[in-house]
C-alpha cells in the first residue's frame, strides 16, 4: 500500500484523513504534518495517523496532499523540494495555487494535480474539481480522483475552469449558510422559538437538495410548484428580485473567482 502524507492539519487536511479512514484506507498508511504541534498532534491523536515533520513526511509519501492556506504554499514547497521523487504525485488543494505554480516550485517533470474540495467532504457528501498539471500520468490522476472520492463527488476539467470551481463549489457551502442564518433570523423575528426555526430551514434545506438531486427537474419548475397564483411564495421572491439577490448573487461569486485568480500571484 502507498503513503499519503497530508501536510497541513487544519480543516481540509482533517477532513481528507478522516473521509480517507472512513473509505477504508489503513490509519498506518497516512501521515500528517502541521505547524502547530498541538493542533497536529491532536489530529493524530483523533484518527491514530501518524505525524511526521515536512521533509521526513514527503521522503515516506509517494502521494503528498497539500492542505495550507494559499499564503503559506510558497514557504511548504520550498521546505520539501529537496525531498520530493520521481514518482511521487503532489495533490494540492489550495484555492487559486495553479499547477504551473506548484511545478515551478517543485523538480522538473513532478507530477501535480491541482484539486478544489469543499467541506461536505466531512459527511461524504462533498465536490471536487480536478486538473491535471503538465506532467501528471493518468495513474496519478486517477489516484488523485480515488482519493476525493472517498468523500464525495469528483469532477475532472481543465484548469482554465477551477477559479470557478472554487467559487461555486468551494465557497458554495459559506453562502447556502449564510442563506440558512438569514431564513433563522426571519424566523425567529416572525416569534418562532430559534430551535423550532432552525429544524423547520434545516429540513427545508435538505428537502430541497434532496428534490433537485433526485428529480432531476431544473429548479425553475420546482420554485414553480412552490409559487401559487397570488400566494405567499410570489410575494416572497417579489422581495428578492427586488433586492437584486440573484444579481448579487452573480456578482459575490465573481469576486469570489476574481480572488482565487489573484491568490497565486501571492497578494494577501
Ligand atoms: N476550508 C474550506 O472550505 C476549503 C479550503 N480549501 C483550501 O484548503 C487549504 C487549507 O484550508 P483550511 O484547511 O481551511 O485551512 P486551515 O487554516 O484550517 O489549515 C491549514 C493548516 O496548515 C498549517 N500549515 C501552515 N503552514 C504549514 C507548513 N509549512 N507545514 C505544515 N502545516 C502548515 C496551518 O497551521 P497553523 O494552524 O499553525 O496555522 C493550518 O493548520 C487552503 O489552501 C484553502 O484554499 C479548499 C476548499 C475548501
Ligand atoms: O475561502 C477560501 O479561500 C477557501 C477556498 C474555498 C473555500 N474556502
Amino acid at each position: 500500500m502507498t503513503t499519503t502524507a497530508i501536510f497541513g492539519a487544519g480543516v481540509m487536511g482533517e477532513t481528507l484523513v478522516s473521509g480517507l479512514i472512513r473509505s477504508g484506507r489503513t490509519p498506518g498508511d497516512l501521515v500528517v504534518t502541521g505547524r502547530s504541534p498541538d493542533k497536529v498532534n491532536a489530529l493524530a491523536e483523533r484518527h491514530g495517523v501518524r505525524v511526521m515533520a515536512n521533509a521526513d513526511a514527503a521522503d515516506v509519501a509517494d502521494t503528498l496532499v497539500l492542505c495550507v492556506k494559499p499564503q503559506d504554499m510558497a514557504a511548504l514547497l520550498e521546505e520539501i523540494h529537496d525531498h520530493v521523487a520521481p514518482g511521487d504525485a503532489v495533490v494540492s488543494l489550495a484555492a487559486g495555487i495553479t499547477t504551473e505554480y506548484l511545478e515551478s516550485r517543485l523538480p522538473e517533470g513532478t507530477s501535480v494535480i491541482r484539486v478544489m474540495p469543499n467541506t461536505p467532504a466531512l459527511v461524504d457528501q462533498g465536490m471536487a474539481g480536478i486538473s491535471p498539471g503538465r506532467h501528471c500520468t493518468d495513474d496519478h490522476l486517477a489516484e488523485a480522483e480515488a482519493l476525493l472520492s472517498s468523500c464525495g463527488k469528483v469532477v475532472r476539467l481543465p484548469e482554465k475552469h477551477l477559479d470557478a470551481v472554487t467559487a461555486i463549489s468551494g465557497s458554495g457551502p459559506a453562502y447556502i449558510f449564510y442563506v440558512v442564518e438569514a431564513m433563522i433570523e426571519a424566523g425567529v423575528v416572525l416569534g418562532l422559538p430559534r430551535a423550532t426555526a432552525t429544524e423547520l430551514v434545516v429540513q427545508t434545506l435538505y428537502g430541497a437538495a434532496t428534490m433537485l438531486k433526485e428529480t432531476k427537474e431544473h429548479p425553475t419548475v420546482l420554485r414553480e410548484q412552490v409559487s401559487s397564483p397570488g400566494g405567499t411564495t410570489v410575494a416572497a421572491l417579489r422581495q428578492l428580485d427586488d433586492h437584486k439577490v440573484r444579481a448579487a448573487f452573480v456578482t459575490a461569486i465573481e469576486a469570489a473567482a476574481a480572488r482565487s485568480k489573484e491568490l497565486a500571484s501571492g497578494q494577501v
